[in-house]
C-alpha cells in the first residue's frame, strides 16, 4: 500500500523527467503516497519568486535579524499545516540564495526520490514564506501577488491530507492522467529457453529470416511467369504444362527484369521442380546472346546429376532455339565436364580454336615455330606448345582459343581443373554460376573450387557480362537444395549479392521437409541378424505394389491404410502366421502380393523399388544376397548402384530402372541426391541413413512432381531411439528438423509372418524364437551367406 508511486507531470518540453539516481535518504520521513505535483508547485513557486524579485523596490530590501530567520523557519512549519496563514517577505540575501537554488535545480529537474522531497520541500517552503514582519501593505501586495502559489499550495495540502485519510480512496490529480507504477518488481516475462547449440531465428540476416513464400499447390502457366508463348508450346509437348510452385515464385526473380537483379536462394522440398527453376531463365536468357561464349556455369555434386541436368538444359535450349527464330535468339550449347574421360577429351569438346587475322600475332608464331623445333617436349606446356605448332595457322593468322559452349554443367574439382589447365578457359563472360544441391557443395572442399571460382568471378571486364536487358551486371547466383543450410559462414561463402530466398509455405530456412504426397513406414527388425529376411518379406508383401497412376490398385490403397495404422493391425503376415509357417514359399507369395490389375500383374514384382544401404559394399552384398533369397524370376529384376560401378554402366542402369527393365535397385548413398526416377514408388532404407539430411533426399526420390510415393524404413532395436527421435520426432527429448506435411507422421508395420506366440485368449504373447522366422528360412539365409563368402574368398 504504501509503495505506489506516482511519477511527475512531464516537465514543459514534454519529455519524461529523468529519473533520479540518488540513493533514498534514509532518515526522510515514511509517506504513505506522494504527490509529485506538490514538488511541481513548490518549482513554479520558486520561478514566480524569480520573476517577481526584479520588480521589488530596493527599500523592501532589508537585512533580517537572525532571530526573525528562526521565528520565520516556525512559520513556515506552521503554514505547512496552514495555508491560510499569509505569507511573508524574503530578504534580498534569502532570495539570492534561493535564486542560486533553484537555478541548480532548474537544471534537468531531477526525480526525485521519495525519501528526498520533504527535505527540498522544506527548504523551498522556508525561503518562500519567511517573510519580514513589517508592511501590512507590502503584505497585502505579495499576498496578491503570490495569491495563485498559495491556492495551488493549499490544493495541494488538503489533498495530502485527504489521502492521509483514507489510503484506499484512489488520487485523484488536476493534471492529465499519468500512469502508476508500483515500486515492487516489475511482472516480467518467462524466460526463453535458447538453445545455444542452434541458431535462433533472430540471428539470421533478413533476407532468411524473411523468405518469399509460395503455397505448395500454386501452378501457374509459363506464359503468365515471362516466358514466351511459343518456347511454353515447346515444353507442353516435352510433359512441362504448367510452372510449379517453387518456378512461379523462383522464374519473376530471376527471368531479365530491370527491378529485380540479385542473388536467388531456393530451399525447397525433394522433387518440387528446382530444376526448372534455374534452367529456364538460365537459357531464356543466354539465347538472346549471338556470339557463343561461356556464360553459364551450374555446379552439382556427381556426374549422375550432370547428366541430368544436362538433358534438362537440352530441353530447354531446344525450346528457346525454336522461340528464338522470330526473336534473333540462337540455340544454346550446352557441355559438360564431370572427369568421366580423359581430360584433353574434355577441353576439347568445351574449348575450340579459330583462325583469327593477326600479322603480327602470326610473326610471333613463326619465331616461336623456330624455337619449338629444338624442343624436347617433355614439360606440359610444350606438349601443349607442340599440339599447336601440329596446327598450322593460315597465313597471317593467328589460332586462338574459344568456348564452344555456353552453359558448362560441371562437378567442383573439374570445373577447377579446368581453370587452371584449359587454355582460354575464362569465367569473365560468366553471367550465371548455379550451385545446386548447395548444402552438399559447400560443405566440403572439392579443391577449394569456391575460393577458385570466386576469385575468377571478381574479376570483371567492362560490359563483359552486361546484357541489355539486365540491370545486373556481375554474376547472377542461384542457389539450391532440399536441404539448404542456414549455417551464415557457409552461405557467406558464395558472397550473394541481394539475395532472396525462397522457400514453400509453411517451411522456413533450415527445414527439412518431406513431400506431402509422401508415406513413411518403419519396420521393426527384432532380430538383426535375420534382417535379409525381413527386407525379402517386405519386397514379397502385399505392399509392394504400384501407387500411382493406373497401375495403382483400388485394394493396395486400402489395404495400406487400414493396416497401417496400427502395428498389429498392420502384419498380413501374422494373420495367416499359423498356417504359412510351414507353407512352402511360392505359396507365401502368393498370398503375400496384391494382385496387380495391368501388365505388370505378369511381372514377379509389379512396382519399382530403390533400396539403400550405407555403403557400396553393403549394396553390391546385399544385391547378390536378393538375387540368392528370392524366387528366380526376380533376379532379371534386380540392379546395383554403387559410386564404384563405371559411369557408363550406371546410365545404363538408370536407364534400365527408367523404363522397368529393372525394378529393383540397390544402391549406395551415391544416387540419394537429386537423381530423378520418375518412376520409382518405394524408397526402402535397408541401412539407416547417417542423418536426417541423408533420409530426406534418400525418401526423396520418390513421390516426386506431385507423384505419391512410399518409404519404407528397417529399424533395429538399438537404431530405435536415435530413428523415432532425430528422423520422426516422437520420443522424449526429440530434437528433429525433418518437417512433415499437417497429420502425417510415420507408421509402424510389420511383414513378416507370426512374430508373435498367441496367447490363450489370442491376444499378441511372448517373441518368436528368431523373430517368427522358420527354422528353413534361417537356415536358407545361412546358406546364402555362406555362399557369399565363399564367393568373396575366390575374388580376393
Ligand atoms: N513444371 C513442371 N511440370 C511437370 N513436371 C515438372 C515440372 N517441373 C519439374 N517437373 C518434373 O518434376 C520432377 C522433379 O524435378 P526436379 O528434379 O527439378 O526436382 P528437384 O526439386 O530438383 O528435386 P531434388 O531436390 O531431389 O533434386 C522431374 O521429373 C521434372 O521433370
Amino acid at each position: 500500500m504504501y509503495n505506489r508511486y506516482i511519477p511527475p507531470p512531464k516537465p514543459a518540453g514534454g519529455a519524461a523527467a529523468p529519473v533520479s539516481s540518488q540513493p533514498p535518504v534514509s532518515q526522510a520521513p515514511a509517506q504513505p503516497a506522494r504527490i509529485v505535483f506538490g514538488d511541481d508547485d513548490f518549482v513554479a513557486n520558486s520561478n514566480n519568486q524569480q520573476k517577481a524579485t526584479p520588480e521589488e523596490p530596493v527599500q523592501q530590501v532589508e537585512e533580517e535579524p537572525k532571530s526573525k530567520s528562526k521565528k520565520s523557519n516556525k512559520k513556515q512549519r506552521d503554514t505547512d499545516n496552514d495555508a491560510e496563514e499569509p505569507p511573508r517577505k524574503k530578504t534580498k540575501t534569502d532570495n539570492d540564495e534561493q535564486q542560486q537554488k533553484d537555478e541548480t535545480e532548474a537544471q534537468p529537474e531531477p526525480i526525485k526520490k521519495e525519501p528526498k522531497k520533504p527535505k527540498r520541500e522544506k527548504k523551498k517552503k522556508e525561503s518562500v514564506l519567511e517573510t519580514p514582519a513589517a508592511d501590512l501593505q507590502d503584505d497585502q501586495q505579495i499576498r496578491q501577488r503570490h495569491r495563485s502559489v498559495f491556492e495551488k499550495v493549499d490544493k495541494a495540502l488538503k489533498l495530502k491530507e485527504e489521502l492521509q485519510g483514507n489510503d484506499d480512496k484512489e488520487e485523484t490529480t488536476p493534471e492529465p492522467e499519468e500512469p502508476v507504477y508500483d515500486l515492487g518488481p516489475l511482472p516480467q516475462p518467462a524466460p526463453v529457453v535458447v538453445d545455444p547449440s542452434r541458431l535462433t531465428y533472430e540471428t539470421l540476416p533478413p533476407w532468411l529470416a524473411n523468405p518469399i513464400r509460395v503455397t505448395t499447390d500454386t501452378r501457374k502457366p509459363f506464359t503468365d511467369l515471362g516466358i514466351s508463348a511459343e518456347a511454353a508450346k515447346v515444353l507442353a509437348t516435352k510433359g512441362f504444362k504448367d510452372a510449379f510452385a517453387v518456378q512461379t515464385a523462383a522464374l519473376p526473380l530471376l527471368l531479365p527484369n530491370p527491378d529485380l537483379q540479385g542473388d536467388v536462394v531456393v530451399a525447397a522440398p525433394t522433387g518440387s521442380g528446382k530444376t526448372l527453376a534455374y534452367v529456364l531463365p538460365m537459357v531464356q536468357d543466354i539465347a538472346l546472346s549471338q556470339t557463343t561464349k561461356l556464360r553459364g556455369v551450374i555446379v552439382l555434386p556427381t556426374r549422375d546429376l550432370v547428366q541430368q541436368v544436362q538433358a534438362a538444359c537440352e530441353a530447354c535450349a531446344a525450346a528457346f532455339a525454336f522461340a528464338g527464330r522470330n526473336a534473333d535468339g540462337k540455340r544454346v550449347k550446352v557441355g559438360t565436364a564431370m572427369g568421366n574421360r580423359p581430360f584433353k577429351e574434355e577441353q576439347a569438346v568445351i574449348m575450340g580454336m579459330e583462325q583469327k587475322y593477326d600479322p603480327k600475332g602470326y610473326q610471333k608464331w613463326l619465331e616461336r615455330q623456330k624455337q619449338l623445333v629444338d624442343l624436347d617436349g617433355d614439360s606440359d606446356q610444350e606438349e601443349e606448345d607442340l599440339d599447336l605448332h601440329l596446327k598450322r595457322p593460315l597465313p597471317y593468322h593467328v589460332i586462338q582459343h574459344v568456348p564452344k559452349v555456353d552453359i558448362l554443367i560441371c562437378t567442383p574439382g573439374r570445373l577447377v581443373e579446368h581453370i587452371t589447365k584449359t587454355k582460354g578457359f575464362t569465367l569473365d563472360y560468366v553471367r550465371w554460376l548455379v550451385v545446386d544441391e548447395a548444402d552438399k557443395l559447400l560443405a566440403q572442399d572439392f579443391q577449394q573450387w569456391l575460393d577458385v571460382v570466386n576469385e575468377k568471378l571478381a574479376v570483371s571486364k567492362p560490359g563483359a557480362r552486361a546484357f541489355a536487358a539486365n540491370n545486373k551486371t556481375g554474376p547472377r547466383k542461384v542457389i539450391l537444395s532440399a536441404t539448404m543450410t542456414r549455417d551464415i559462414t557457409l552461405l557467406n561463402g558464395l558472397k550473394l549479392s541481394r539475395p532472396k530466398l525462397v522457400v514453400l509455405e509453411g517451411a522456413k530456412a533450415g527445414d527439412l521437409a518431406i513431400p506431402a504426397t509422401l508415406k513413411e513406414y518403419a519396420i521393426k527388425i527384432a532380430e538383426p541378424s535375420l534382417k535379409p529376411l525381413y527386407l525379402v518379406d517386405l519386397l514379397q508383401s502385399k505392399y509392394m505394389v504400384p501407387v500411382n497412376g493406373p497401375e495403382t490398385t483400388a485394394g493396395s490403397e486400402s489395404s495400406d491404410s487400414s493396416s497401417s495404422s496400427d502395428p498389429s493391425d498392420s502384419d498380413s503376415s501374422s494373420s495367416s502366421s499359423s498356417s504359412s509357417e510351414a507353407e512352402p514359399k511360392t505359396t507365401r507369395k502368393s498370398k503375400a502380393l496384391t494382385k496387380p490389375t495391368t501388365s505388370s500383374a505378369k511381372s514377379p514384382f509389379p512396382t519399382t523399388a530403390l533400396i539403400f544401404t550405407t555403403s557400396n559394399t553393403s549394396a553390391l552384398r546385399l544385391s547378390r544376397l536378393l538375387t540368392l533369397l528370392l524366387p528366380p524370376s526376380f533376379t532379371p529384376l534386380i540392379g546395383t548402384l554403387t559410386s564404384s560401378t563405371p559411369t557408363s554402366h550406371r546410365q545404363r542402369t538408370l536407364r534400365a530402372f527408367t523404363s522397368q527393365k529393372l525394378r529393383i535397385l540397390v544402391a549406395s548413398d551415391l544416387v540419394s541426391r537429386g537423381i530423378d526416377l520418375s518412376n520409382l514408388d518405394h524408397v526402402i532404407n535397408y541401412d539407416l541413413p547417417l542423418s536426417e539430411t541423408s533420409y530426406v533426399h534418400r525418401v526423396g526420390r520418390t513421390a516426386r512432381a506431385g507423384r505419391k510415393g512410399k518409404a519404407w524404413t528397417l529399424v533395429e532395436f538399438s537404431e530405435a531411439r536415435r530413428f523415432w527421435r532425430e528422423f520422426v520426432g516422437e520420443g522424449q527429448g526429440a530434437v528433429c528438423n525433418v518437417k512433415r506435411a499437417e497429420g502425417r507422421r510415420v507408421e509402424r508395420v510389420r511383414v513378416t509372418e507370426g512374430m508373435m506366440e498367441e496367447g490363450k485368449n489370442g491376444e499378441k504373447g511372448e517373441k518368436k524364437k528368431n523373430g517368427g522366422f522358420s527354422e528353413e528360412r534361417v537356415k536358407e539365409l545361412e546358406k546364402a551367406l555362406e555362399m557369399l563368402r565363399v564367393e568373396a574368398t575366390k575374388r580376393g
